[in-house]
């Protein structure tokens, strides 16, 4: 299994820097890690700072953030990088500082690569300075900086060095009451030992099932198989049951009577099935919050 990391953060928060340092890290442990990246625009210029710095492989989602060029176009990338790099152990994905978390999370978790990717969680940068001034930002740029703060697994308050000590304090406190879950680490230039990171990520997360991302955790996925055809009037009815922290849905389903697997999608309440032309293995990831209980069919 591959670790993945998402790296969210405002636009100029620190990612790149703090990319740098965990490919650095990751290849000292004698593990190989790779980056999918991706930026708006036609050239990316991080994609070049890490190419310079590292040997690593790379691909970048150009024209648009992985949460815009939809799920199909993320999972031809990590598709070729899988294929063209089977040795890689650690995956870190660069997020625009635009992409919502949850949108990102969306992208990565295909059940195409279920058995392969053991999502670990996001790693949010927050900008220190940023948030001082956050009043300053569009509601709806301010509603996405939030959320990039609630959704984290581990949070590094960076460019601490531009605050004084009594502002850095109060920034902390009040980003902890934010996300009170995830640990925070006071940051210069995104300096973070990773072995740290992934101590704090895995102790946060509850036992794991198949690939599901620690149940406990704030926003966490989780993986349900199946081994039988799956009757499409109850399972909607069994959807519909879903709390509403149940975000996200998308597997490939056998359905009852019919002879090959449908792509099925469920976002905002709404249910959407597309035939497919062959038969994949039935699965079905879930994006959400307190996911541990959930199961198919469910128990009675
Ligand atoms: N003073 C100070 N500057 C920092 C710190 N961390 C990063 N910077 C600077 O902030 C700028 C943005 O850093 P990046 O690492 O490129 O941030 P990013 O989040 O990848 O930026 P985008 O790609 O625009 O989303 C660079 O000029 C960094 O040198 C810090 O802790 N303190």
């Amino acid at each position: 299994m591959i670790d993945v990391y998402l790296l969210s953060g405002f636009l100029g928060s620190g990612k790149t820097s703090l990319l740098v340092q965990l490919i650095d890290q990751v290849n000292k442990q004698g593990r190989q890690p790779a980056v999918l990246m991706n930026e708006f625009g036609e050239l990316n210029i991080d994609s070049q700072i890490v190419e310079e710095k590292e040997e690593v492989p790379l691909k970048e989602l150009l024209n648009g953030c992985i949460c815009c060029t939809g799920a199909e176009s993320t999972e031809a990338q990590l598709q070729s990088l899988l294929t063209d790099y089977p040795n890689v152990d650690v995956l870190f994905i660069e997020t625009t500082g635009a992409a919502h978390p949850v949108e990102s999370l969306d992208a990565v978790y295909s059940p195409l690569f279920a058995d392969q990717l053991d999502v670990k969680g996001i790693i949010t940068v927050v900008d220190a300075m940023r948030w001082l001034d956050r009043d300053k930002l569009s509601q709806r740029m301010l509603a996405l900086f939030l959320e990039q703060v609630r959704h984290a697994h581990f949070m590094l308050l960076n460019k601490a060095d531009l605050l004084t000590a009594d502002q850095l304090a109060s920034v902390t406190m009040q980003v902890t009451q934010f996300n009170s879950f995830a640990p925070l680490v006071q940051t210069t230039n995104a300096k973070i030992d990773f072995s740290y990171i992934e101590k704090m990520v895995d102790a946060a997360s509850a036992p794991k099932h198949a690939i599901s991302t620690g149940s406990g955790l704030p926003l966490a996925s989780k993986v349900l198989s199946f081994e039988k055809p799956i009757n499409q009037e109850h399972f909607e009815d069994w959807v519909r049951s879903l709390p509403d922290t149940v975000y996200r849905m998308k597997g490939y389903i056998q359905l009852e009577g019919s002879r090959y697997s449908h792509l099925f999608q469920y976002a905002y309440g709404m249910v959407n099935w597309i035939p497919e032309y062959m038969q994949i293995p039935s699965k079905l990831v879930l994006i959400g919050e307190q996911l541990s209980s959930i199961e198919y069919p469910p128990e009675k």
